[in-house]
Parts: C-alpha cells; sequence; structure tokens
C-alpha cells in the first residue's frame, strides 16, 4: 500500500488544509496520514481564528508517523510560523524524505493570513532546497519573488527564480490570472512545460490548491514522475470541481470521490 503524509493545518470546513488532503489521498487510493501544525475555526467564507500547535509537539507527531509509519511521499501545506516551518525541515530531514512537496500556502482565499512574512525566508532557505515540487499560486510567487506576474512569460520568469532556490522542480498557478484557460507552468531548471484546461466558472472552489498539491503527492507516492503527475492531478482537480457542491455560503466545495475510480486503479 502506498502511503502519504500531510503535514498542514485543520479546516474546520472540511474543504482545504489538511482534510482536503486526506479527501484526495483516499480518492487516490493512497493511505494518508496526517500532522497538524494549526488548527483553524473556518468556513466557507473565511477564517474566524486560529490556535497554532507548539512546534515541539509537530515534531512529535512527525516522529510518530514517520518512525513508525514512514511516507512514499510528504506534503507540506499552512506551516503557520518560521518555528514550525523550520522543525519541520529538521525532521524532513532526518528522515531522508525525498518525494516532498511545498505548498507555500501564505494566505487564505479570503485573505487570513496562515504564514506571516516573517517566515517566508526560512521557508526559502530551509524548505524549498529539500524539496521535489513547489507550487505557488499566483500571489505567493509574487511576494516570494517581488515580480508582478500579469502573463505566462512572468509566470515563466517567477517560476525560474523560485527554482534557483532549491527545489528540483517548480508549478507556478495561473487559477488567477485571467483568460478562457487555467495554465500552470512547471519547470525544471532546463525545460518549462505548460499545463492548460479550459477555464471553469465555477465557484465551489474552496481548497483548488491544497487539492492540486495532494493530488501530485499521492500520485509522486505512487511511483509518478513529476510531469505525469501534475498533468493527473489538474484533471484530477477538474473533475473534483465540476462535481463540487454549493456547501456553506461562500466558496462551495470540490466534490473527491466517483469518477476516478476508472482511471486510478490499485
Ligand atoms: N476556474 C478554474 N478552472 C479550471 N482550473 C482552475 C480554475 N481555477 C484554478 N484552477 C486550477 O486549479 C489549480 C489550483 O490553482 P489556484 O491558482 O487556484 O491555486 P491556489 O490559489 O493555491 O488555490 P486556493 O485559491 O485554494 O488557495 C491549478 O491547476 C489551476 O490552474
Ligand atoms: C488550514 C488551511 N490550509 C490551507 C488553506 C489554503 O486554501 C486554507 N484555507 N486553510
Amino acid at each position: 500500500m502506498y502511503k502519504a503524509l500531510t503535514i498542514a493545518g485543520s479546516d474546520s470546513g472540511g474543504g482545504a488544509g489538511l482534510q482536503a488532503d486526506l479527501k484526495t489521498f483516499a480518492a487516490l487510493k493512497v493511505y494518508g496520514t496526517s500532522v497538524i501544525t494549526s488548527v483553524t475555526a473556518q468556513n466557507t467564507r473565511g477564517v474566524q481564528g486560529r490556535y497554532d500547535i507548539p512546534a515541539h509537539f509537530v515534531a512529535q507527531q512527525l516522529d510518530s508517523v514517520l518512525g513508525d509509519i514512514g511516507a512514499d511521499a510528504v506534503k507540506t501545506g499552512m506551516l503557520a510560523n518560521a518555528e514550525i516551518v523550520s522543525t519541520v525541515a529538521t525532521k524532513l530531514k532526518e528522515y531522508g524524505i525525498n518525494r516532498l512537496v511545498v505548498d507555500p500556502v501564505f494566505v487564505a482565499k479570503s485573505g487570513h493570513f496562515l504564514l506571516g512574512p516573517d517566515a517566508w525566508e526560512v521557508l526559502k532557505e530551509e524548505l524549498f532546497p529539500l524539496a521535489l515540487v513547489v507550487t505557488p499560486n499566483l500571489d505567493e510567487a509574487e511576494a516570494l519573488t517581488g515580480l508582478s506576474i500579469q502573463s505566462e512569460k512572468d509566470m515563466v520568469e517567477a517560476a525560474q527564480r523560485i527554482w534557483d532556490w532549491g527545489p528540483k522542480f517548480v508549478v507556478v498557478k495561473g487559477g488567477h490570472l485571467a483568460g478562457e484557460e487555467a495554465v500552470d507552468i512547471l519547470f525544471d531548471g532546463k525545460e518549462v512545460l505548460r499545463f492548460s484546461s479550459p477555464r471553469l466558472l465555477i465557484s465551489n472552489t474552496h481548497g483548488t490548491g491544497c487539492t492540486f498539491a495532494a493530488a501530485i503527492t499521492a500520485l509522486l507516492a505512487k511511483g509518478w514522475g513529476v510531469p505525469e503527475a501534475v498533468g493527473r492531478a489538474k484533471e484530477y482537480l477538474r473533475q473534483a470541481m465540476i462535481a463540487g457542491r454549493p456547501v456553506g455560503k461562500g466558496y462551495g466545495c470540490l466534490h473527491h470521490l466517483a469518477p476516478y475510480y476508472s482511471w486510478e486503479d490499485d
């Protein structure tokens, strides 16, 4: 059985964070484990509060999971603060994790900070060099590089700059760019690959970023290469968005089940 670990925050609303990750792992038939960095009081409309887990207890959870169950791939999401980022980097190095997907979650869709700017440098310096894939959205890519990203050309430039901090692959997600297609750029230090799908005009989009990175992680755990995992994760997300539901009064949720059994066998 393939195993994937998510190191992330809890979304009480069930749409993003570690709940999205575990649902995605299950739908792709990968055994999921979770290390919680922060508990958010959150729903489809926003983040009402948060309670960060002390870094030493994040470390203890990591020892429990990695010292016993292990993981074929690991994903990080909301890491809450600089101390947790640093602790996670130390532990992942200690356990020799090499299929690591870092989703640099800075801000929730509602605008609430999930990782303060004081921690961004630590993320770049300590976690990015360990990553196989880093998956910033446009805002995160802008915050990391200081570039203003208005086009696919700018996305490529941002990907190249982020690659210099040490990850083997960078995916810059273009979900927030205008246009008829949703385009993501993958850069491996040499080649640029472009992944495109028709832009869906729907509002059931809570947790798209988490789900995309979780699907990449699950597919890497199963042995797919990075470009294949990114392409298939995008298709997973497209189907989950189409099947999404208007849960709550804000951004609705994705639907993780039914369609995938036909194309993802054990
Ligand atoms: N309207 C859309 N139609 C189709 N695909 C989309 C749409 N919006 C985003 N995507 C795709 O979803 C994935 C996540 O991209 P996005 O830029 O939304 O990430 P994110 O901003 O991290 O997510 P979140 O908004 O949940 O934080 C990417 O593959 C992107 O291309
Ligand atoms: C806990 C958590 N992680 C990540 C996101 C990003 O969407 C969110 N809204 N909440």
